[in-house]
């Protein structure tokens, strides 16, 4: 028997999804698992016989019996997922749907293709879920998949020699502001670093604009100090959506990763974790966000970057993955 995992290619090197996915396959790999690359492209006019090649030669390696983690969505539409999945429940594997994205819940104009992606995941013998939330909100919506694994944080691998984190009163946020605009609009005392590509006529006058950079040279700079920030796609948490509280952050595993504290939003699906761990501030509010840093005093700041460093170790090195693939082939065989 073998384990195989879906890998995304051909997006742009600074998509998030396709960051995530070579992660996660970076450290499955040391694992023995086998990797099945999938293509990101424009699939609307393919002929059937030809898409229907294209995903026999993705799935030649695939036996009978084998384990499959499909890393979902491959963007390339809920149309041609399902479709891999059907031809992968033909060859009797052992699905296991690691859902990282739920397009429907996503943006309110996908809603409509709930139905599908939840037809979709009931075809799987277990899924990985990003939260608890995120599980029983798909239970809601029609999930009847009863095995689960919770996988609590992203990993982001490095083994780059990084700073200390120096106390200093300044926020970093390292996202894209045109999905959070409330960021470039920033009202408070504590200066707002923002790493992102600059966009022509977008006025960042009311903070640092750092531009955009590797994951190398992020992690080096974020390791220099200060907070990072992590927000919503609203100002106001009452008009937050509900998705960013059932998945998992990205930013949040980049700051963690460079051993940085962390600033977040309370309704932030593993908010628990910060405030058992103490690795950071949780916050109602931006306005509290900026005074919890004001506030802090040199030794809280020491005592959160020594903390930090377990939870660093544990994203450095790949744990949350294999945690959740040991957990997920365990489940499998009960
Ligand atoms: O200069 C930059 C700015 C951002 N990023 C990456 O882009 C991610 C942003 O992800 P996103 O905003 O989608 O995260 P989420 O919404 O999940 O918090 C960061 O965490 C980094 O890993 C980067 O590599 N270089």
């Amino acid at each position: 028997m073998k384990i195989h995992f879906t890998n995304l290619f051909g997006q742009p090197s600074q998509s998030v999804a396709l960051m995530a996915q070579n992660d996660i396959m970076n450290v499955v790999r040391e694992l023995g698992v086998n990797e099945l690359g999938i293509y990101f492209y424009d699939q609307t006019n393919e002929p059937d016989g030809e898409l229907s090649s294209r995903m026999d030669g993705i799935l030649a390696g695939v036996a009978f019996g084998d384990i499959v983690f499909v890393q979902s969505p491959s963007w390339n539409g809920i149309e041609w997922d399902n479709r891999l999945v059907d031809k992968l429940k033909l060859l009797q594997t052992k699905l296991v749907m690691f859902i990282h994205d739920v397009p429907p819940l996503m943006f309110e104009s996908n809603y409509y293709l709930m139905p599908a992606y939840i037809e979709m995941y009931n075809k799987s013998d277990l899924v990985v879920v990003p939260s608890e939330q995120m599980y029983h909100r798909l239970v809601s919506e029609g999930l009847t998949v009863k095995k689960y694994v919770v996988q609590k944080l992203w990993d982001l691998t490095h083994s780059l020699e990084l700073y200390t984190p120096q106390f200093e009163k300044k926020l970093i946020f390292s996202g894209n502001p045109s999905r959070f605009p409330h960021i470039i609009d920033w009202k408070y005392d504590t200066p707002l670093h923002v790493y992102t590509e600059p966009v022509e006529g977008v006025d960042y006058s009311k903070v640092h604009i750092e531009g955009w950079r590797t994951k190398q040279e992020l992690l080096l700079e974020l390791s220099k100090g200060g907070f990072g920030l992590v927000w919503g796609n609203s100002e106001n948490p009452e008009d937050e959506r509900d998705y960013y509280k059932e998945n998992i952050s990205y930013k949040l595993s980049t700051y963690l990763s460079a051993g940085l504290p962390v600033v977040v939003p309370d309704y932030l699906s593993n908010a628990d974790y910060i405030r058992e761990k103490g690795i950071g501030f949780v916050a109602s509010s931006l306005e509290e966000a900026n005074r919890l840093v004001q506030d802090c005093t040199e030794e809280e700041y020491a005592q959160m970057v020594q903390k930090a460093q377990y939870t660093s170790y544990l994203i450095r090195n790949g744990y949350f993955t294999k945690k959740l693939f040991i957990d997920s082939i365990v489940a499998l065989g009960k």
